[in-house]
């Protein structure tokens, strides 16, 4: 059994962070565990509150999963502020830690701040040089690069600027762009080529956890022992079902769907 875990913030009403991510992992049959960096109150409405776990917890979370258990892959997701992240570096670095996925958590769907703003240089600098691939959102990859992106050639060239923060891959997300395509399109580099992910755009509000969907579909794919390349077109194919899937839990943005069924019919899921 392929083991892969997350390090991120508690979603109470289930369709992002860690949640989000232990129901991505088990939709690909791998075994999902966590270190929790911070518990939110939020729902499909917004985010009301949010504790942040000390680091001495953290730390020790993270060393219980390493000491005793063999990780095929990590996805990192909310890190909340400037301490916790240092810890999350410094404590992965003890462990020969492979196929670790960087989703850059910065703002949530409603507006609020799950990275405290001068939070942004420690990720940069502690936690980009870490990562085998980073999974920017525009708005993100704006922040990380000082770029206005409002086209591929903007996302290519963000692309560049963030390889050269020392990470191996990068993945610019187009789901926040009105392109004229009217498609979702995602950017990879690798420090040599870009590649292109394209889906239709699918019309719904129900799309609370997209990216943390998809950073851990990504991280799957990588325990399961696909290469980069083919996990991004797993995961991809894998948020377009989830997002054509999704559906209604309350008054707000709803959940994209995560069931096994849905992704073994689609050819997703070796077995
Ligand atoms: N309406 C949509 N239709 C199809 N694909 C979409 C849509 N919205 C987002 N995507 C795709 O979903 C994935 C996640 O992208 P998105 O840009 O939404 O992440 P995100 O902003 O980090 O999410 P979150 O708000 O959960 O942090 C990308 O592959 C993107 O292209
Ligand atoms: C805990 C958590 N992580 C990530 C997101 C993504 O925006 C969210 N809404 N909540």
């Amino acid at each position: 059994m392929k083991k892969a875990l997350t390090i991120a913030g508690s979603d109470t009403c289930g369709g992002a962070g860690i949640q989000a991510d232990l129901k991505t992992f088990s939709a690909h049959g791998v075994y999902g565990m966590s270190v929790i960096t911070a518990v939110t109150a939020q729902n499909t409405q917004g985010v009301f509150g949010v504790l942040d776990v000390t680091v001495d917890i953290i730390e020790k979370q993270i060393d219980a999963i390493f000491d005793d258990i063999d990780v095929d892959a990590v996805k990192i997701g909310m890190v909340s502020q400037t301490d916790t992240i240092k810890t999350i570096a410094s404590t992965l670095k003890k462990y020969s830690t492979k196929n670790i996925v960087l989703d850059p958590v910065m703002i949530s769907k409603s507006g609020y701040d799950l990275l405290k703003p001068e939070a942004k240089e420690a990720l940069i600098s502690e936690l980009i040089p870490l990562a085998t691939i980073i999974t920017p959102n525009a708005p993100e990859a704006e922040v990380i690069t000082g770029i206005k992106i409002e086209s591929i050639q903007d996302m290519e060239e963000a692309a560049k600027k963030i390889y050269d923060l020392g990470v191996e891959n990068v993945l610019v997300k187009g789901g926040h762009l009105s392109l004229e395509s009217k498609e979702a399109i995602d950017v990879l580099y690798n420090g040599q080529d870009f590649r292109y992910y394209k889906s239709p755009i699918i019309e719904t509000k129900n799309t609370h956890g997209t990216g943390c969907t998809l950073s851990s579909a990504i991280a799957s794919n990588l325990a399961l022992g696909n290469n980069i390349e083919r996990s991004v077109e797993l995961a991809k194919s894998y948020i377009t079902i989830a997002i054509e899937n999704s559906f209604s839990i309350g008054k707000g943005v709803g959940p994209t769907h995560h069931f096994y069924e849905l992704y073994k019919k689609a050819g997703l899921l070796s077995e």
